[in-house]
């Protein structure tokens, strides 16, 4: 075992979209900044989850367009082949050069390996020896860097001192239920989903969010018969009326989509004969109402949890009791962690469990990355945050609304499922909203009302929302589901971001016969 030390002014550990991003911002002042990656610079984002899962149902989406277009024939079923070359394509085949290229030119040092915590502003990074990669196709267990076991040499370590900060951006890994038999029948998770080289026959889909609709569509689309088993509804963490929408649509693709049921136990005999000891015989699922589903695989989608288990938290302090909801890493709104002496760890993404999708974590990391630049940067150049100010802002590190608070994380989170039809939505669902005690008014349409929903298909099926802050009369939320409903999105954010007044989205006026029309039959049915 080889010991190098080398110092830099911060150390971001994890190389995803959002580590990436905050290392970038955080270099704007002059900062020396390393990148510590085990896997793939890019993250599960860029290729196992948001890009290569929204290629594998878009021939699909198109595909319904076209059959629901007046004019046009159903093109038939996708062509498997060519959209999982597509999704090949997209992730580059698993090869982050692309993505190292664009480290390297924003003059960030990237050093591979697994980054631990080991004290005060001290990450040792254990590094796969030199021809044992550390990149490419992972096995899905999320454990990162290749060792011993590949290449006959120990893995060397090396010690990144951080004259200024740390920020942790480690993602998230995926939940096994501890359901009798489903860890020995070697379950699928996102990642086989994403990456598979084929589509089986037949699919068990468990878990009824995101991922489990997402992947549902996508295998429906690719020929797949599924079958989506979810405890509770569709999208729970949605309006209730998107998840039922998403369902009948699922059914209407040839879904089984069993709601309000649970597995007891998995079956699959043959476990361990693979050629890597995995199960390769069909699958079946017995589920709590007694009924038994058989299928060639199983796709596990019940969640997933901050990545903290292999980071070393207990070398500066933190215990489980520090830790948050699923070993979360709890932070303020400048992202710094909390129970940490001298306020030199920070976290952004999946890690903190505060809203898991690529564009909040991005937020929160050009939040971290102007915090820490601003703090301890030493040039005032082009690239400086200013906030409006002569220099770098330091000392209003969270103040709501600067650009040192991720501010939107507690009030405009957004998300957008791509399913067929797509979901979308802004800020708290209306349970939600009345939980945290705001007076709101739900204003509720059908889509297919509007006469830009009656160009674009004759069957146009969709369903919009805006919730109303009664007293301060602004919008505090918004769900559209329908075609493309994630493009009509982002009006809703400015509205609710801005506090636009009802009485001035008025005079927004929207064109005509675009679905946006929807924005003024809000304000009638209001009463405006
Ligand atoms: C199937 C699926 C589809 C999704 N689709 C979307 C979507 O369409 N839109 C959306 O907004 N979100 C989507 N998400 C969520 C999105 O993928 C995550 O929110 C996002 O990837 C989080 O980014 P991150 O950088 O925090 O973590 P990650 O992308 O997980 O990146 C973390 C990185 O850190 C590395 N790492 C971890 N620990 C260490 C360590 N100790 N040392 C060194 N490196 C380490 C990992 O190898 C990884 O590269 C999807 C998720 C899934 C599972
Ligand atoms: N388009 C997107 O933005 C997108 C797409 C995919 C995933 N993601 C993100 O990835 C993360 C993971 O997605 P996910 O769908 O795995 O998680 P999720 O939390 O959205 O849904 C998990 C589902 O599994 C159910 N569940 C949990 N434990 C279970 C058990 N033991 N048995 C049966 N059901 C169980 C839950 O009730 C829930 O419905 C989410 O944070 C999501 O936001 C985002």
């Amino acid at each position: 075992m080889s010991l190098s030390e080398e110092t830099f002014d911060v150390v971001v550990i994890g190389g995803g979209p959002v580590g990436e991003n905050a290392a970038d911002r955080a270099s704007r002042t002059g900062l020396s900044v390393a990148l510590v990656e085990s896997e793939l610079v890019g993250g599960e984002c860029s290729y196992w989850a948001c890009m290569p899962s929204k290629v594998l149902l878009r021939a699909g989406a198109v595909r319904a367009l076209a059959r629901d277009t007046p004019g046009l024939r159903d093109p038939g079923a996708p062509d498997v082949a060519a959209v999982l070359a597509r999704r090949d394509e997209i992730t580059s085949g698993w090869d982050d050069a692309g993505q190292v290229s664009w480290v390297e030119g924003a003059g960030l040092t990237l050093v591979r390996g697994h980054g631990r915590l080991a004290g005060e502003r001290l990450v040792e990074v254990t590094v796969p020896p030199a021809g044992a990669g550390g990149t490419g196709a992972s096995d899905g267990d999320g454990a990162g860097g290749l060792g011993e076991a590949e290449t006959g040499e120990s893995p060397a370590t090396q010690l990144l001192r951080a004259r200024h900060a740390v920020i942790v951006a480690t993602g998230s890994v995926p939940v096994l239920p501890d359901t009798p038999g489903l860890a020995e029948a070697s379950p699928w998770s996102s990642r086989e989903a994403t990456a598979a080289d084929a589509v089986p026959e037949s699919l068990v889909v468990v878990g009824g969010g995101v991922v489990g609709v997402e992947m549902a569509n996508a295998y429906a689309d690719l020929g797949a018969q599924v079958t989506l088993v979810a405890r509770g509804g569709l999208l729970s963490n949605a309006e209730p009326f998107a998840g039922e929408m998403v369902g009948d649509a699922l059914r209407g693709l040839g879904v089984d989509v069993r709601t309000g049921v649970e597995v007891a136990s998995v079956e699959r005999p043959g476990a361990g004969s693979g050629a890597e000891g995995e199960a390769t015989g069909p699958v079946t699922v017995t589920l709590t109402d007694g009924d038994t589903i058989t299928a060639a695989e199983i796709l596990v989608a019940t969640g997933r949890v901050p990545r903290t288990a292999d980071l070393g938290v207990e070398s500066v302090g933190l215990d489980e009791s520090g830790l948050g909801r699923g070993g979360a890493l709890v932070v303020d709104d400048s992202m710094q962690v909390a129970g940490v002496t001298g306020g030199w760890l920070y976290a952004c993404g999946d890690v903190t469990g505060r809203a898991p999708t690529t564009h909040q974590g991005k937020y929160q990391a050009r939040v971290v990355g102007d915090v820490v630049a601003a703090r301890y940067g030493t040039e005032a150049g082009d690239r400086a945050p200013t906030d409006g100010e002569p220099g770098p802002a330091v000392g209003q590190e969270g103040r709501a609304w600067s650009r040192y608070a991720a501010t939107a994380d507690h009030t405009a989170s957004v998300q957008v499922v791509f399913t067929q039809p797509q979901v979308s939505w802004v800020g708290p669902t209306e349970r939600e909203a009345r939980a945290a005690g705001i007076p709101v008014e739900a204003v509720s349409y059908d889509l297919a009302w509007v006469a830009g929903a009656s160009v674009e298909t004759p069957g146009y099926t969709g369903r919009a929302q805006v919730l109303v802050d009664t007293q301060r009369r602004v919008l505090v939320g918004a769900t559209f589901v329908g075609p493309d409903a994630g493009e009509m999105l982002h009006a809703a954010t400015i509205a609710v971001v801005g506090e636009v007044p009802l009485d001035r989205l008025w005079h927004a006026v929207p064109a005509y016969p675009t679905v946006s029309e929807v924005w003024l039959r809000f304000l009638e049915s209001y009463g405006l």
